[in-house]
C-alpha cells in the first residue's frame, strides 16, 4: 500500500518553503502548533502536506488555492489546540468553511470576496468560482483534532483506507498583485511619536508603506521594511484606547488573552512556542519582572533594570523570540519602558505587542509604588523595531488604513514642539528671532540677520530635531519677514498674520 500511496506529490503554488511534504492524501493544518512537532510522529507516506495557518483573513485563501491545485488531497486534519489558535480563529474559520460554506460579501480591504459562514471573519478570493469551492468542500473529509496524538491517530486511519482517486484535475486561478509606489527616505533609524498606540500605529504604517524598502521575507513573499524604527507612545490610557469604529487589528477580548501571554508564566507544552511570559518569569530560572521591580525599589535611579528574552544557548532554533530586550527607567518620577524587537510585523503584531508591553509597564510601576511607597506616573512606552515590516498580504489593508485614518490623525495634531518655539519680529534693519523653551517660554537663544536663508540655516544647524512642520512654518515666516524688511517700510510683518501694506 505504501508503494502505491507514494505516487502523490504535493505541489504548492503559494508558500512552498513553509510546508512539509509527504506522499499521502491527507493535508494537516497545525495552526499555531509547530508543524515539525507533528511531522516527527508520522511517516511521509501518511500525509500529503503539513502546514500552519495563522490568519483567516489572509492565509485561508492561499491554503484553499493550494488545495485546489492538489486534488489528490481527500482528507484534511485541522489541529485546533492552543490558546493562540482560539485567539486567531484561523483553524475555526477553515473548519467552518467546510462545515457551513460561504457567501458573497466584501472583505476588510473593500474587495468583493467569498466570506466564510463563521463567527470568525475569513475571506476567499472571488476569482475562485463558487461551484469549484463547493466541489472542494464535498470532496474532502475534514476532521478537527485537539492534540498531536489525536492528529496522528486520525491521519493513520485515513492512510489505511487505501488510494482514493483525485476529485479533479489540478485547478489554478489568477491572483491579483498590488505593487506599491515608494517615496525616497532615510534607510536606517526612524522616529515616530503618538499619544496612543492606535495613533502611533497609523503613523508607523504610513511611514513604512510610503518609504519602506521591498525585500524578500524568508517566508515565500515580500515585505516592505524600515530598519530600526523607534516608536514613542506618550499617553496610552490605563484601560487602553480602542478607536470607534475600531480600526486596530485586535479587540479587547483578544487583548485580554494576549496580555496574559506577556505577564504570566506558562508551562512548556510540546509543539507550542514559548510565550514572552515564560521567558520573563521562568525560562532562565529567574523571575526577571520581580528582579527589575526589586532593583528599582532598591535604587530608583538604576539604569540596570533590564530583562532579556534571547537565550543564546537555544535561539538558533526554529522559533527565536522577536522581543529580545526590555529596559525600564525612572526619571522625574516617571517610569518609561523601552522594548527592542529584532523583527516586528508592524501591521498584524505591533498593536498587540505594544499593548501587552504597556500592561507589563503598569504592573511594574504599581508594584514599585506599593513596595517603596513612592508616587510614580506612567512615562512613555518606547518600542525599537529593528526590522519593522509589513507583509505583502497586508499591503492593501495598510493602504486602506492610511486612506481612512492618516490625514485625520495628522489633522488632530497639536503644535507643541519639544524643541521649543520661535518669536520672529522685524526691527529697523534686521529680522530678530528669539528661541524659547516650551511651556515656560524662557529665551534660550537669539538670532538676527537681514536674510531669511541665513537665519533658517543657523536655526536648522542649532536645532536639528525641530519637527518637520514647525521647520517649514519657520521657513515661510522668515521669508515673509525678509519681504517686509526689504520693502522699504511699505509692508509690515506680524508673526502668523498676512503681510500688511502700510497706510
Ligand atoms: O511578538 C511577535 C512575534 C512575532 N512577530 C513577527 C515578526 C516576524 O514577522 C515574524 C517572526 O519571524 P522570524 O524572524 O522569527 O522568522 O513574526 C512580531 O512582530 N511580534
Amino acid at each position: 500500500m505504501t508503494a502505491i500511496a507514494s505516487q502523490f506529490q504535493y505541489t504548492a503554488l503559494h508558500k512552498p518553503n513553509q510546508l512539509i511534504y509527504g506522499q499521502g492524501q491527507t493535508a494537516i493544518i497545525t495552526g499555531w502548533t509547530v508543524k515539525a512537532n507533528v511531522q516527527k510522529h508520522l511517516q511521509a507516506q501518511d500525509y500529503a502536506v503539513i502546514g500552519q495557518l495563522y490568519s483567516p483573513t489572509r492565509g485561508l485563501s492561499l491554503l484553499i488555492r493550494n488545495l485546489l491545485f492538489n486534488p489528490h488531497v481527500r482528507f484534511l486534519v485541522v489541529l485546533n489546540a492552543t490558546k493562540e489558535d482560539k485567539n486567531a480563529g484561523a483553524c475555526q474559520c477553515l473548519l467552518d468553511f467546510f462545515r457551513n460554506g460561504f457567501v458573497e460579501g466584501v472583505s476588510d480591504t473593500g474587495r468583493r470576496s467569498w466570506v466564510v459562514c463563521s463567527s470568525i471573519v475569513g475571506y476567499i478570493d472571488l476569482e475562485i468560482p463558487e461551484t469549484i469551492l463547493h466541489n472542494l468542500r464535498q470532496s474532502i473529509e475534514v476532521t478537527e483534532a485537539r492534540s498531536i496524538a489525536e492528529v496522528c491517530t486520525v491521519v493513520k486511519s485515513f492512510a489505511q483506507r487505501g488510494i482514493i482517486q483525485p476529485w479533479s484535475l489540478p485547478l489554478e486561478y489568477p491572483l491579483k498583485e498590488v505593487i506599491p509606489k515608494i517615496l525616497p527616505g532615510p534607510r536606517y533609524g526612524h522616529r515616530i511619536e503618538g499619544k496612543t498606540i492606535a495613533e502611533t500605529w497609523v503613523k508607523i504604517i504610513h511611514r513604512i508603506k510610503t518609504t519602506g524598502t521591498i525585500r524578500p521575507t524568508g517566508y515565500d513573499g515580500k515585505w516592505q521594511e524600515l530598519i530600526d524604527l523607534t516608536a514613542v507612545v506618550t499617553d496610552e490610557p490605563p484601560d487602553f484606547f480602542f478607536p470607534e469604529p475600531n480600526y486596530l487589528p485586535i479587540d479587547r477580548s483578544f487583548l485580554q488573552e494576549y496580555i496574559s501571554q506577556i505577564l504570566d508564566d506558562a508551562p512548556h507544552q510540546e509543539g507550542v512556542k514559548y510565550t514572552y511570559g515564560q521567558r520573563l518569569r521562568s525560562h532562565f530560572g529567574i523571575d526577571q519582572v520581580e528582579q527589575v521591580i526589586n532593583r528599582l525599589v532598591r535604587d530608583i535611579d538604576s539604569a540596570r533594570a533590564v530583562m532579556s528574552l534571547w537565550d543564546v544557548r537555544i535561539d538558533t532554533n526554529e522559533n527565536p523570540p522577536c522581543l529580545n530586550h526590555i529596559w525600564v527607567r525612572v526619571v522625574n518620577q516617571e517610569l518609561s519602558m523601552t522594548a527592542t524587537f529584532r523583527s516586528n510585523d508592524m501591521f498584524s503584531a505591533w498593536p498587540a505587542n505594544a499593548m501587552g508591553l504597556r500592561a507589563l509597564q503598569a504592573v511594574i510601576m504599581d508594584e514599585i509604588c506599593q513596595r517603596s511607597y513612592s508616587k510614580l506616573k506612567m512615562g512613555p512606552l518606547i518600542t525599537i523595531s529593528q526590522s519593522a515590516h509589513i507583509y505583502d498580504d497586508c499591503w492593501e489593508n495598510a493602504d486602506n488604513l492610511i486612506k481612512s485614518q492618516y490625514t485625520k490623525i495628522c489633522g488632530a495634531r497639536d503644535y507643541a514642539d519639544p524643541a521649543g518655539s520661535f518669536v520672529i519680529t522685524v526691527q529697523e534693519d534686521k529680522i530678530l528671532v528669539e528661541h524659547m523653551t516650551p511651556g515656560s517660554g524662557e529665551v534660550v537663544n537669539c538670532y538676527s540677520s537681514k536674510s531669511a536663508t541665513q537665519l533658517y540655516r543657523q536655526i536648522a544647524t542649532d536645532c536639528p530635531s525641530l519637527q518637520v512642520e514647525h521647520a517649514m512654518y519657520l521657513g515661510a515666516e522668515l521669508q515673509k519677514a525678509e519681504i517686509a524688511l526689504s520693502s522699504q517700510q511699505k509692508l509690515t510683518y506680524h508673526q502668523d498674520q498676512p503681510l500688511k501694506i502700510k497706510l
